[in-house]
């Protein structure tokens, strides 16, 4: 009776794993210790690598070993995210083992700027391991650059961050805007009343990863009181199911959310969830936020600026000539091209400045450089150039913010009006290659369908909706094939624009008329009421249907009778 009393398994409260009887109170001693452990800073959003195709491979493994590291010592029991696209899910099938349950522990950021490398480390050693957008996040408010949109001094979102009064969120915005930042600063802010802060990444994370992280939250709150902050990378790849589970969750408060997604939340995420969160939504940075972002990277590497033509007097802390055989200097207008074509990504910007400052001084190549009024010294010199080069797969060949944009669209535009499907999928792919939104251009394909196809071929329309729906759906890289397919399509196609040009001439007289415009007929206006009857709405009129023989009826008004749109010439 005894043996069978010890072999009786029951459930520990904390990490919900079974166990014999016998052994659940120092199971669960060790369980309450691993808590403590893992209220540590251990539960900051996920790290994130580069995008650049150009970035060293090199780096991007050591990084992410290092992610997947656990926490030190006791084992953990929040899920945490192992950054994109990488490796098995925290809970998936097989890896449930209470407390020994692996999962990839997000180290806490090393203490953002400051933390970026010891100060006497060479510059070589400061660009080495962690990417620098990495390295850079800031955990401050204080540190976090522009959004002063929602951000500002006076705004409801700073007063509820700095009294700690976490709602749940839903950040919106485009790529390296600083979504994740602002979680980390939340994380950050939020240990300091002993708020648990754990994350997921919607890429990898499964139903049964949101139920574990809800039902810990429940043990938390109901044997510690401790609150727990969720935050959702991507919470618009969840589906719809997913998003449901913790719906009641939120509701009840038993876990407060931020979501960060750059898609539209009014689309992807399920409406109850959503009435249920404030929706912060994030700018692209600013060229001068991104300015500043770059200055604090180039103070913290121990770069120099160097002014066009002059010394310019830099504001970097510590010479980098303290521990390199010559100083690295970066032109001032290297700079500002680089905060300009990273079109307010900070992660492109920060990386496209590391990856050009790695290239000149691995090259070592010196220039004798006309600074102090004396002579010149020897130094390691970015140019535009080399920063450009740094960007180069991304930005060099296609900037997304400036005028080769419009070029570029340009050109699609009127290859696939000419009818030339070789030159048209080459200006799809300068444009997708280098970094393009691929709806941007579905945008103008829907708009090409109706503008230039028309009535020669009105199922173009149709085609244009799909792509557009289906980039939506699946995005880059999977989707360009769907852009191509329609490009070719509408090459291909006939062309009309009797439609656009007639509408235009609608218009043009819309605009042009004098005076005020016709009434509309009487026949042609509805008669809801007796009063409009008796006032001669609808009379006349003959409904066509009725008529077996053509109907000889006016419908455009009395003093534009005959007008034909599709025959005039826009004036
Ligand atoms: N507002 C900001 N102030 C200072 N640094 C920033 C800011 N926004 C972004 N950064 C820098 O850019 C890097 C990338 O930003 P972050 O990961 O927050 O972007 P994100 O909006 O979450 O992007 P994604 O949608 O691609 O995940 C950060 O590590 C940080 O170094």
């Amino acid at each position: 009776m005894e043996g069978a009393e010890e072999e009786r398994l029951v459930q520990c409260p904390v990490c919900l794993r079974e166990l014999p009887a016998a052994h659940i109170n120092s199971h669960l001693d060790r369980c309450l210790q691993a808590g403590e452990a893992e209220a540590e800073p251990g539960s900051s959003p996920p790290c994130k690598w580069p995008r650049l195709a150009a970035a060293s491979p090199g780096s991007q493994a050591e990084g992410e070993a290092e992610d997947a590291r656990p926490a030190a010592g006791l084992p953990v029991f929040s899920l945490f995210h192992k950054g994109r696209g990488g490796g098995q899910s925290p809970g998936a099938p097989g890896r449930r083992s209470g407390a020994g349950r692996e999962e990839a522990a997000v180290k806490p950021a090393e203490g953002g700027a400051a933390a970026a490398a010891p100060s006497g480390a060479s510059l070589a050693q400061k660009l080495e391991g962690k990417p620098l957008a990495e390295r850079l996040r800031p955990d401050t408010l204080g540190d976090y650059v522009g959004q002063e949109r929602v951000l500002g001094a006076q705004t409801l979102l700073r007063s509820l961050l700095e009294s700690h009064e976490i709602p749940s969120l839903i950040l919106w915005g485009p790529p390296g805007c600083g979504k994740t930042t602002l979680a980390h600063i939340i994380a950050n802010s939020s240990k300091k009343n002993g708020t648990r802060f754990v994350t997921l990444s919607a890429t990898s994370a499964k139903t049964n990863d949101v139920r574990d992280v809800i039902s810990q939250a429940q043990n938390e709150k109901r044997l510690f009181k401790r609150k727990t902050i969720l935050f959702i990378d991507e919470i618009h790849r969840f589906n719809k199911s997913q998003q449901d589970t913790f719906l009641p969750h939120v509701e009840c408060g038993t876990v407060t959310l931020i979501g960060a997604t750059t898609e539209n939340p009014s689309f992807q995420v399920n409406a109850a969830l959503l009435s249920r969160c404030r929706v912060i939504v994030l700018e692209k940075l600013s060229v001068e936020a991104m300015e500043a972002i770059l200055m604090r990277a180039i103070r913290s590497l121990g770069v120099q600026v160097l002014g066009q033509g002059n010394q310019h007097s830099s504001s970097a802390t510590g010479s980098s000539s303290e521990s390199l055989e010559f100083p690295v200097y970066i032109e001032e207008k290297a700079l500002s091209t680089l905060a300009y074509l990273c079109d307010g990504d900070a992660r492109t910007g920060l990386n496209g400045l590391q990856l050009a400052v790695q290239a000149r001084v691995a090259a070592g190549k010196t220039t004798p450089l006309n600074i102090t009024k004396g002579g010149s010294v020897d130094g390691i010199l970015i140019t535009e150039e080399h920063v450009k080069e740094g960007l180069q797969r991304s930005h060099i060949l296609y900037d997304r913010a400036g005028e080769e944009h419009y070029n570029c669209i340009s050109a699609l535009h009127k290859s696939m009006r000419g009818s030339d499907e070789n030159a048209s999928l080459y200006w799809l792919a300068r444009m997708l290659e280098g970094g393009e939104d691929p709806l941007y251009v579905a945008r103008r394909l829907v708009r090409f369908a109706s503008e230039d196809i028309g009535l020669a071929d009105p199922l173009a329309l149709t085609q244009a909706v799909a792509a557009y729906q289906g980039c939506h759906f699946i995005g880059m890289p999977e989707c360009e094939v769907i852009l191509a397919q329609c490009v070719v399509y509408f090459a291909r196609a006939p062309k009309s624009i009797a439609v656009y040009r007639a509408y235009s001439n609608v218009k043009e007289c819309l605009r042009t008329h004098t005076g005020p415009l016709p009434p509309v007929p009487l026949h042609l206006r509805n008669a809801p009421t007796r009063l409009m009857k008796n006032l001669g709405y609808g009379k006349g009129y003959k409904y066509n249907p009725m008529y077996q023989e053509p109907v000889e009826q006016d419908y455009l008004p009395e003093e534009l009778k005959g007008t034909d749109f599709f025959k005039e010439r826009k004036t």
